[in-house]
């Protein structure tokens, strides 16, 4: 693909449904050899010691061992976004490859994606619209009510860059603002969005309208909200996920939504992605889905792209990494 005396770069972004738009093709292009999955696949031998940095998106290509020892030359896997669930760090660092992530590029657009299923779910707006295209007019707006979002508390579980992007957000609807995390955030960092600390997520569940997942998926937060924390929220409350889909035990969350256990959910993260097309949780009405969209704007992807091509050169020259991530 061009630029044979280009450091490699082995890429999933060209190839099928995940195809990375062309602009972001040129800027890659202009400083890496951009090798394919597929080219690869079908030259390993040749390919791989010419492959230094694997650009991720969308969780793919995944990196196991197998796939590492073909890569002798691998230097860093830069991916696109801010999680890192799809990643072994531990397994990366046994073989001497850096990693970086985006951070930055996702913050603010999610935080945005957030807002919206927030009010879509506060408000209804899926089931607004069809209503507003049915061809039955009669009921237009009789009996349509939402729920009030100024004045609600939004638990924002999760108190990172997203979360606190949130809470900005938040504020301006005039929303009291509850956090969860795992560290407490700055007193001025508090005050500037108005959010009291909740040590205990139960406090958080019990006393939200909003509830809204802004957390990265790890071994110690998936499954974090189960049938018991569904039951601690209050039956009109709702719950938005932008984190991972696996942060919730989604057989409790259907029997929530079913049973109106909860008022309703707004996801833009499920598992698997995207769910079959006979899952139960397709049919409510009291659901708001997105295809994991969070970061998926024209800007952020572009920040994104720029900013995997800095730390992959960064690191390919011996300088330090923008956004490296270090294992804990
Ligand atoms: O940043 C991430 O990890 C995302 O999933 C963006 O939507």
């Amino acid at each position: 693909m061009g630029g044979q005396d280009l450091p490699g770069v082995l890429v999933s972004a060209l190839e099928g449904p995940t195809a990375v738009f062309e602009g972001h093709v040129g800027d890659l292009q202009k400083h890496f050899r951009l090798i394919t999955v597929q080219e690869f696949m079908g030259n390993k031998t040749q390919l791989g010691p010419k492959i230094h940095a694997v650009y991720i998106w969308g969780g793919k290509p995944a990196i196991d061992r197998e796939l590492l020892q073909g890569l002798p030359a691998l230097k860093i896997v830069a991916s696109g976004g801010a999680g890192l669930d799809h990643l072994d760090l531990k397994l990366l660092a046994s073989f001497g490859v850096k990693v970086a992530n985006t951070p930055c590029a996702v913050t603010g657009p999610t935080a945005d994606m957030g807002m919206a299923l927030l009010l879509a779910a506060a408000r209804r707006v899926l089931e607004g619209h069809q209503l507003a295209i049915s061809p039955d007019t009669e009921n237009f707006s009789i009996n349509w009510m939402g729920q009030e979002v100024t004045g609600a508390t939004l638990g924002i579980v999760g108190m990172g860059r997203i979360g606190y992007k949130v809470a900005q957000r938040a504020r301006a609807f005039e929303m009291k603002i509850l956090y969860h995390n795992r560290k407490r955030r700055k007193l001025e960092e508090e005050e500037v969005v108005g959010a009291t600390y909740c040590e205990r997520l139960d406090d958080l569940l019990q006393q939200s309208d909003f509830v809204m997942l802004a957390l990265s998926l790890t071994p110690q937060t998936r499954g974090l909200i189960g049938r018991r924390e569904l039951r601690l929220m209050k039956p009109t409350a709702m719950l938005i996920n932008i984190g991972r889909g696996l942060l919730v035990d989604q057989d409790a969350l259907l029997e929530a939504l079913q049973t109106e256990i909860i008022k309703a959910a707004a996801l833009d993260v499920t598992y698997p992605e995207p769910l079959p097309r006979d899952h139960p949780l397709l049919k409510l009405k009291n659901i708001t889905l997105t295809p994991h969209i969070g970061s998926a704007t024209h800007q952020g992807r572009q920040q994104m792209m720029e900013s995997l091509v800095e730390s992959i050169r960064a690191c390919l020259d011996g300088l330090p990494i923008p956004n490296e991530v270090l294992l804990k």
